[in-house]
């Protein structure tokens, strides 16, 4: 029985574990990173538009502040993310990236002076302050009221990756690199670490920590058309689901990205059109004002992804091979602009499509994205169930986004996540809860369970071929659990995907070879996706309303009165076919932007019962604090200082702020 210890088992070497494992690193603990791959080829990587953070430093980013970020994420959420979250990130995403730069990301800097940029259709010039000159720039990104995204041309994710795992090499820690978390060791609420297998060798370890956390990423491969890398399985999810304790949460809400190429999926990034690119149709009609006149372009990626797919059915899509799409045009940015800020796209263009951005139309057609759903935790990180296991990034339901992510939020998530939960496991770990509990007999039965799962698929009698259910959950997530849902079709989703997991449990392999097995990987994986496409699936049914990403043709409001609530799914008994499903409300009485109108999309919501009397108070709060500064204003509001951890508590200073 191989047995590893360590204070703090990080699994998942993206973005956010890597800060994760910096940070209780430098507070003295022993770390260890589990990936699937070698971290710098974790999926952050593919990242390209930019992080958000409100600098201010651009003329067109003048007057953002956190309270500006904060909104822009609110509304973006549809109202259902965590508004405490919201503002713990907004007063720390600003941190974060100057971190970054002094970590050697090498952000676009603002250049003193007039230069041009493309605004609706048009050419403009713009004109930056001469003390703003050489500071952190930033793009336009979808919903929001400034130039928030700070980037790196559209190697973003590129950069900040590099970066952070430096950071942790730096830190000597150890990464156990192509090993892969199948199962964690738990017992009464305690979470005690994971049992691993070596993909390279098939060999399973238990690894024995006091503070685990899960940081693995999206599992946008339960779709077929996705963004999303092949690594993006959402195994560290589904691990704590079949924990049977521990809860996800609103997995429902998935993310679509209006601008994925077609047919390859792979994403252009929303910097094109914050760049100023537009969307056209078979005519050449540019058809976004039509339907939304404020933001066009640049209204919430829900509603974006939501409007191509209307225009389309109302038969002005482009007729190809692969089916129907729709042009992005960013030819009117010219080639310079082209060369310099959007080099991914071009060389994305010209190896999958053959074409030249600057001088043809891209193809494009929204596709899965993002998972906004995810291991639900406390503000802090930590599972709301199992005490030591903690979770951060696109694995987690933290619950930044609700039910739409803002363009730029997630790779600023990660950081700022990791950040603070780096912060949270190390007072664990330095805690009396942060003892180590466990017996050797429990880390034996948790192993021989998991090697006789393996077993059983290497050596069992079963005839399911594990490929063909991955292919068919994947057909019908995306044909049935896409960005328009109906009851009935989401109802023979989740029948047919309760037959596939039924099947599921008598895979039988070909290649019995227990070291590197791709057969077998794909065996015992689809069996955990596939109980993540039934949360999300039966998650999307029960939800009889729209909200954000979320979108019920057949229930087409956001209906606050009855859906104000966060959907918790858990697995308690292994047989089961469908998740229990619980629901979390959400309390209006101390939001401090109690729900309303996002600002674009649909404009007729079922109002809360309490709404009405939480505007009221808010209003009262203002008047009272009327020359009161923004802070005091703020924390009268909705106090949420108690959750931001020592080191980050500082606040942002910006040009223009009077002492
Ligand atoms: C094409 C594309 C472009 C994007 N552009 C932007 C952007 O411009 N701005 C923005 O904010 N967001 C963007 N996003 C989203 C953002 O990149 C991701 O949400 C974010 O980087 C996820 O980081 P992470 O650290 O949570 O996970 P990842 O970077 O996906 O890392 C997951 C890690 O977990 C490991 N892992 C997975 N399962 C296991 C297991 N069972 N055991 C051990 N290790 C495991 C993997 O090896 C990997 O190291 C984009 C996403 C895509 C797909």
């Amino acid at each position: 029985m191989r047995i590893i210890y360590t204070d703090v088992l990080v699994v998942g070497g993206g973005l956010a574990g890597l800060r994760a494992a910096v940070g209780a690193r430098r507070r003295g603990h022993e770390v260890i990173i589990l990936s699937l791959v070698p971290p710098k080829r974790s999926h952050s990587a593919a990242a390209q538009g930019g992080m958000q953070a409100s600098l201010g430093n651009t003329t067109k980013g003048a007057g953002d502040n956190e309270d500006v970020h904060f909104e822009d994420t609110v509304r973006g959420s549809d109202w259902g993310c965590d508004q405490e979250v919201a503002r713990l990130f907004v007063h720390a995403a600003p941190q974060a990236v100057r971190e970054l730069a002094a970590w050697g990301v090498p952000w676009n800097r603002v250049k003193a002076g007039e230069h041009e940029v493309v605004m609706d259709g048009q050419r403009v010039t713009l004109c930056e302050r001469p003390e703003a000159h050489g500071l952190i720039a930033a793009r336009d990104f979808g919903g929001t009221k400034k130039w928030r995204t700070c980037f790196v041309s559209d190697g973003t994710g590129h950069a900040m990756l590099y970066a952070v795992s430096d950071q942790a090499v730096a830190e000597s820690i150890p990464v156990h690199e192509r090993c892969e978390a199948i199962a964690l060791i738990h017992d009464a609420g305690r979470c005690h670490g994971a049992i691993v297998r070596n993909l390279v060798t098939g060999e399973l370890s238990a690894y024995i920590a006091r503070a685990t956390c899960i940081a693995t990423g999206g599992f946008g491969r339960i779709y077929r058309v996705t963004s999303n890398a092949v690594i993006n399985e959402g195994i560290g999810a589904a691990i704590v689901l079949e924990s049977g304790v521990a809860e996800l949460g609103n997995m429902e809400a998935v993310q679509f990205h209006p601008t994925t190429i077609v047919p390859a999926g792979i994403l252009v990034t929303e910097g094109c059109r914050g760049d100023g690119g537009l969307l056209r149709d078979a005519a050449g009609h540019r058809f976004m004002p039509d339907y939304e006149p404020e933001k066009k372009e640049l209204a919430s990626r829900d509603v974006v992804s939501r409007r191509m797919e209307e225009h389309i059915r109302a038969g002005h899509g482009v007729k190809g091979r692969f089916g129907e799409h729709l042009w992005l045009d960013i030819t009117l940015l010219g080639k310079a602009h082209i060369d310099g800020r959007l080099r991914e796209v071009k060389e994305i263009c010209q190896h999958f499509l053959g074409i030249d951005p600057a001088r043809d139309l891209i193809p494009v057609r929204p596709a899965q994205h993002y998972s906004m759903g995810g291991i639900r935790t406390d503000a802090g990180g930590q599972s709301t169930r199992l005490a030591g296991l903690f979770a951060c990034g696109e694995a987690a339901c933290w619950d930044l986004h609700g039910f739409n992510r803002l363009g730029g939020n997630s790779v600023a998530e990660t950081v700022v996540a990791g950040m603070i939960v780096g912060e949270t496991m190390a007072d664990f770990v330095e805690s009396s809860a942060g003892d180590l509990q466990v017996s050797t007999a429990l880390v034996r039965e948790f192993l021989e369970r998991e090697q006789a799962r393996i077993d059983t698929l290497l050596h069992g009698d079963g005839s399911e071929n594990a490929a063909a259910l991955m292919a068919r959950m994947q057909e019908i997530m995306t044909d049935k659990v896409g960005i328009f849902r109906q009851g009935d079709l989401l109802e023979s989703a989740v029948e047919e995907l309760q037959q596939l997991l039924v099947r599921s449990r008598s895979i039988g392999i070909a290649t019995r070879r227990p070291g590197a097995n791709p057969e077998l990987v794909t065996a015992y994986r689809v069996q955990k996706m596939l109980k993540l496409a039934l949360c999300v699936a039966h998650g999307a049914l029960q939800r009889t309303e729209s909200r954000g990403a979320h979108y019920r043709e057949d229930h087409p409001r956001r209906n606050d009165a009855d859906w104000l609530k966060r959907t918790l799914a858990s697995w308690p008994d292994a047989g089961q076919t469908l998740p229990t499903l619980a629901y979390e409300p959400l309390d209006v009485t101390r939001m401090e932007l109690p729900p309303g109108w996002r600002g674009y999309g649909a404009k007729d919501a079922i109002a809360h019962p309490a709404t009405e009397a939480r505007a009221a108070e808010i209003a009262a709060i203002r008047s009272a604090f009327g020359h009161a500064d923004r802070y005091t204003l703020q924390q009268a509001l909705m106090p949420f200082e108690h959750l931001v951890p020592e080191p980050f508590r500082g606040r942002n200073e910006r040009l223009g702020d009077t002492p």
